[in-house]
């Protein structure tokens, strides 16, 4: 997005744990690319690679909701590495910042209060347990905090903080675990969450797009969007988590079973307990991480999602791409799934 989008980038650095053979496409055109792997959590890897830049887009974190990772891990990570990042840019001079937040850090809540088309200043008591919400929550805040610390040189860092809803798109591992799962139960999905409850998703090309006019306005606008917070959205449908899922999985062939969930709550709270009670079990022999566990099951059952304009108010943003764009790109991703699992 920033190579095709950013008319003033002279180079581009991508600092990841793990860097892929895609990158090299992105080396080819006029702008620099400059591919290197490291670790978050290590600060003077964090430090060489920002030395220099302009400004640093900080979005590698380990999402992890199935209990694949140590709580330690997740917090090291996600709060230790945007530690890292934001002390990095302090040393070496660069001032503007911009955070991938999540939603998460709102809600929803351990209690299941629904968030119902809220925005940034909706009230809502968020509280959380699961180490990824907290590692988030926390790390967002350090980077709101850093908003107005002197960098090298004297100048004062302007920081923000974006917060994806549930992003979807090309690439999207949960969405290609689903279309699997449908595919070995003869194309059938069963419903297990009510309709009526509405999940915020946005596309990821739209979540890009929305962190490159950040990092390209923070400059300009630095007393209006320094310590800011915005959601990141677009115009997808409010729907529930499965029937928003159905929009591309149901053009590849699969069927979302029952108008209402087929089991009741308190048996899939059950089998998710059991889940949980399972991957403790196994832990010793294998990693048993399945998508049903307590929080996951919160997740899809609560109500979250946003109505916001705070983003284009401060900072002229509008989705890159239609949802009806989004959707087909999203359906021939999964149809190129189907043809190399074939
Ligand atoms: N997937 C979602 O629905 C949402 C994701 N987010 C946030 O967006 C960001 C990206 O998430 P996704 O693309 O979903 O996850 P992802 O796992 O696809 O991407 C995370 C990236 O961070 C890198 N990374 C992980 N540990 C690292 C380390 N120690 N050092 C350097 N790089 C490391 C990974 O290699 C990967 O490329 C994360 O910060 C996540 O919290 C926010 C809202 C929703
Ligand atoms: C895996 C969940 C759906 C399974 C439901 C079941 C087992 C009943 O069929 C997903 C439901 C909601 C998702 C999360 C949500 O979109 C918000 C997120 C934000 C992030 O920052 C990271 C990802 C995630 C936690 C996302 C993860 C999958 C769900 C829990």
């Amino acid at each position: 997005m920033l190579l095709q989008q950013e008319p003033q980038l002279r180079e581009l650095r991508i600092f990841d744990l793990h860097l892929g053979p895609w990158l090299e496409e992105l080396k080819t055109g006029p702008v620099q690319v400059t591919a290197i792997q490291g670790d978050v959590t290590q600060a003077h890897e964090v430090a060489a690679a920002v030395a220099g830049a302009h400004v640093v887009i900080h979005t590698a974190g380990l999402v992890d909701v199935f209990g694949k990772t140590s709580p330690e891990t997740i917090h090291e990570v996600n709060v230790q590495g945007t530690r890292n990042v934001i002390e990095a840019c302090v040393q070496t001079g660069t001032r503007f910042l911009v955070y991938t937040s999540s939603m998460e850090v709102v809600g929803p809540n351990i209690k299941g209060q629904p968030f119902y088309r809220g925005n940034e200043n909706t009230p809502y008591e968020a509280v959380h347990r699961h180490p990824y919400p907290c590692s988030k929550a926390l790390a967002e805040q350090l980077v709101l905090e850093a908003n107005g610390r002197k960098v090298l040189g004297g100048l004062p860092l302007v920081t923000c903080a974006l917060r994806p809803t549930g992003i979807y798109g090309e690439g999207h591992q949960i969405m290609r675990d689903f279309y699997h799962q449908g595919l070995r139960l003869g194309g059938r999905l069963f419903r297990a969450i009510p309709a009526s409850v509405e999940h915020g998703r946005v596309y990821v090309g739209n979540v890009a797009w929305m962190h490159v006019l950040v990092a390209r306005e923070l400059e300009h606008r630095a007393a209006l969007m320094g310590g800011q917070v915005y959601f990141c959205y677009d115009n997808s449908p409010y729907k529930s988590y499965e029937d928003f899922n159905m929009e591309f999985l149901g053009p590849c062939g699969l069927r979302l079973v029952g108008t209402r969930p087929l089991l009741p709550y308190w048996l899939l709270l059950f089998l998710a307990a059991l889940n949980v009670l399972l991957q403790w079990l196994l832990r010793p022999l294998l990693l048993y991480a399945p998508l049903l566990n307590p929080y996951t099951l919160a997740m899809a059952n609560t109500t979250f999602t946003v109505s916001t304009d705070k983003a284009r108010r401060h900072f002229g943003y509008e989705p890159l791409f239609s949802w009806e764009e989004s959707r087909t790109r999203t359906i021939r991703w999964v149809q190129a799934v189907e043809g190399s699992a074939q």
